[in-house]
């Protein structure tokens, strides 16, 4: 490991009963870098993605973060790597200011960053909402408001552009560079071109391998319109 490394991922192997999804994955995510998971359905990414945040043990192969074991009870790596994850939740009675707040305190940072994260996510407007008040794409927004308004060093996003139309996808673009402007990883699964091409690096996975790994521009020239 050098010291740029930030995740490494080592013969990482999972299976569910008979089925296996990861196959021996090596991946290093190195401080700053913004890697994209490509591939079809059920190639892996979510169950790599859900290992590599520490929310799943392999059955074999080890991931470390800074140098230690992953693992989601160490308040170091809840400190320091944000999730969105493709099983989103939130409180039915709580606005959306309310989710951002307790965010807010929970992580210790200031509740200015607050406003600044409802304008990046175009949902200034709908601070006094509850979710059940909210479109689908708006939810997903929440989340993603959650996830920059905290400190963090890593961001694991499992699909973030599902449920958002074609503008907000395009910021979403531009907050993942942005993100790695500032020195946060970002390593997230996505099916779509315009946000893979926001990454430094795009991974392609096949049946729970990975079959590339290299610069983004050219890795997608390989892959399928
Ligand atoms: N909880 C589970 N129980 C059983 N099998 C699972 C479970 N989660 C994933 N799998 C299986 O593991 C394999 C990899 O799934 P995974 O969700 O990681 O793929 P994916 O690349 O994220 O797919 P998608 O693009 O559809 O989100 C698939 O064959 C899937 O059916």
């Amino acid at each position: 490991m050098g010291p740029a490394d930030l995740l490494t991922a080592t013969g990482v192997c999972r299976s569910y009963g008979e089925r296996v999804a990861l196959r021996a994955v090596r991946l290093v995510v190195r401080r700053g870098e913004r890697v994209a998971l490509m591939g079809p359905n059920g190639s892996g990414k979510s169950t790599l993605l859900r290992i590599a945040a520490g929310r799943d043990r392999p059955d074999a192969g080890t991931v470390t973060f800074d140098g230690a074991p992953m693992s989601e009870n160490d308040p170091r790596v809840r400190a320091r790597v944000a999730v969105v994850a493709d099983t989103p939740s939130w409180y039915p009675d709580l606005t959306v200011r309310q989710h951002l707040e307790l965010v807010a305190v929970a992580h210790g940072v200031e509740r200015e960053g607050i406003d600044t994260a409802l304008r990046a996510l175009r949902l200034h407007a709908h601070g006094g909402s509850v979710p059940g008040a909210l479109s689908s794409g708006q939810l997903q927004s929440l989340l993603l408001a959650a996830a920059l308004l905290r400190p963090r060093d890593l961001l694991v996003l499992d699909e973030p552009e599902q449920r958002l139309d074609p503008g907000a996808r395009r910021r979403l673009a531009g907050m993942v560079r942005a993100e790695g402007a500032r020195g946060t990883a970002v390593l997230y699964a996505t099916h779509h071109r315009e946000l893979a091409g926001a990454a430094d690096r795009v991974v392609l996975m096949e049946d729970g391998a990975v079959v590339a790994d290299g610069p983004a521009d050219e890795v997608l020239a390989t892959v399928e319109r």
